[in-house]
């Protein structure tokens, strides 16, 4: 099967001269929960952001699904990035809204811009939105505005919507780093069985090793722009990772999520 995400020889220096990437070659399969961690100003953020070029990066190659990324058309951009998920530490709800109106606005690339206007939205979206809300178990919050639900809670709003794109791959940005341990658990948890109910690849930047311990398959670690590890999650120890990568809270009171 080709890979979910290509990168070759990729590099990104900002217009301070600060080299943020310097040569990150890197495949992922698809399906794969992958984490990136490393410690601050490892380049995680930048290397999820270049790879939908969010950030443009300065040289090299990104592919997704086969399709080149670097060097596509605003075009064929939009249509590479309808199949990619983004989700993001703080969230990036429309606060003032219900969590369903934030869902279904996430049905945009797909079914157009009518889907950001309640009183258009065709009721298959609708009843998907609901769907995708059930899955993340807040169907019975679906009316409630965003910003009076709890970060755990918001951040699974971003998930369903995320998942009306119906993607194939999420990039996630410290989708934790807000959340108390308990709704970080919820949320790693959820993230690794949509991955394996839907074949979804997902590739998480995480501080906490233990997260990425017990939640990825795979763990790669960036130091100043560059790949330092490479390792399947069963070959690593928790010490290991801890050496490289510094202290880090246990997911909750000492004891760590479930694995795989
Ligand atoms: N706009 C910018 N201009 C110049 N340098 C930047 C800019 N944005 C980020 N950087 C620098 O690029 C490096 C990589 O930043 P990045 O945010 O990708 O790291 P990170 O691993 O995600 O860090 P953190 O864990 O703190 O979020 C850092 O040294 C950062 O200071």
């Amino acid at each position: 099967m080709s890979a979910a995400v290509q990168l070759e020889d990729l590099k990104m220096r900002f217009r301070n001269g600060h080299q943020a990437l310097d040569g990150v070659d890197l495949t992922v399969e698809p399906g794969q929960l992958l984490a990136l961690t490393g410690s601050n100003g490892a380049g995680k953020s930048t290397l999820l952001r270049c790879m939908v070029r969010l950030q443009e990066p300065t040289s090299g190659m990104v592919r997704i699904h086969e399709a080149e990324v670097t060097g596509a058309s605003s075009r064929a951009l939009r249509r590479i990035r309808q199949d990619v998920g983004f989700i993001f530490q703080n969230f990036n709800l429309v606060d003032r809204v219900s969590a369903f109106r934030n869902v279904t606005n996430g049905a945009i690339a797909r079914h157009g811009s009518q889907c950001a206007v309640p009183a258009l939205v065709p009721s298959r979206v609708r009843r998907e939105a609901m769907d995708c809300l059930e899955r993340v178990g807040l169907a019975h919050l679906a009316d409630r505005r965003v910003d009076t639900l709890s970060g755990g809670q918001r951040q699974r709003v971003a998930i369903a919507r995320s998942l009306m794109q119906r993607p194939r791959l999420i990039l996630a940005d410290e989708p934790v780093a807000s959340l108390d341990p308990a709704a970080g658990t919820a949320v790693m948890e959820l993230l690794r069985d949509i991955s394996a109910e839907r074949g979804i690849t997902v590739i998480a930047a995480l501080h906490q090793v233990d997260f990425a311990l017990d939640y990825s398959e795979r763990i790669i670690g960036l130091r100043a722009g560059r790949v330092e590890l490479d390792e399947s999650n069963d070959r690593l120890s928790a010490e290991r990772l801890h050496e490289l990568y510094g202290p880090a809270p246990l997911t909750d009171s000492g004891t760590r999520g479930q694995r795989r």
